[in-house]
């Protein structure tokens, strides 16, 4: 953690969820009533943003849409924009997320101009960057990461419109996390880019850690500096899981 900054736990839904899983964040919201000393976030598929922020209203757990278009509207079949996801009940959302750069092949300077949108429309962006297994291996880790941030995050970026998440691509989905020292090495390096770049408003943005995020490993990986959170795939389908995630904070503010 980051001493005097609000840590954020923001579960990235992908592409699972129906109209059933309503209740599951039903059951979130219930959990969530008592503050937990940290912010909450569920980023659902589009197609259910505006019912679960029907039943969100101005709750504990705010929203987020997974991805959006550079542009206000247009010809672009099958993308949203930053102000529809506004519009549909989201204050965030998430871009250049590896399964974003990796299926859809998109680049940190189209990242950043997403970054751009988001920021028009009055959205946090939570901006991912991680290495790959074969660039951790060749020990480009750093190289990589930093390269990402730098050319994914435009000018201007506060604590208020940035949050990063560092997510190993190699950790995401797999149930294998790097150490605790791999962790805070790559977070450290992270917030020397940003405040080198932002100066004191790098210093409280919050960098999340994402990848087999679990209740049982969430409270090792919290306690490690400038650790501010986490961006949590699979644990955050289910309501036990991710408010398991969300105590963590409770254990180590308490
Ligand atoms: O990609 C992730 C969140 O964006 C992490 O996914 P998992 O928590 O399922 O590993």
């Amino acid at each position: 953690m980051t001493p005097g900054v609000r840590p954020l736990v923001a579960g990235n839904w992908k592409m699972n969820g129906l109209r059933g899983s309503e209740r599951e964040f039903e059951a979130m919201l219930e959990r969530a009533r008592a503050d937990r000393g940290a912010d909450l976030m569920i980023c659902p598929p589009a197609t259910l943003l505006m019912r679960l922020s029907a039943i969100a209203g101005n709750g504990p757990i705010a929203l987020g849409g997974q991805d959006c278009h550079a542009e206000v509207s247009g010809a672009h079949t099958g993308d949203l924009s930053a102000e529809m996801l506004a519009d549909a009940g989201a204050t965030a959302v998430i871009l250049g997320h590896s399964e974003r750069r990796q299926d859809h092949g998109e680049t940190s300077a189209q990242v950043a101009a997403k970054v751009e949108a988001a920021w028009r429309a009055g959205l946090t962006a939570i901006v991912c960057v991680g290495e790959t297994e074969a660039e951790r291996d060749e020990g480009r880790a750093v190289e990589v990461v930093l390269g990402q941030l730098q050319g994914s995050v435009p000018e201007g970026a506060t604590h208020e419109t940035l949050v990063v998440a560092y997510e190993p691509v190699w950790a995401i989905g797999t149930g294998r996390t790097p150490t605790a020292e791999d962790v805070r090495e790559m977070h450290s390096r992270q917030r020397e880019g940003l405040k080198a770049r932002f100066g004191k408003a790098g210093e409280a943005i919050r960098i999340l850690y994402g990848g087999s995020v679990k209740p049982a490993n969430a409270a090792e990986l919290m306690a490690i500096a400038n650790v501010d959170g986490a961006l949590v795939g699979g644990a955050s389908l289910k309501a036990d899981d991710f408010m398991g995630i969300a105590a963590a904070y409770e254990t180590l503010s308490g």
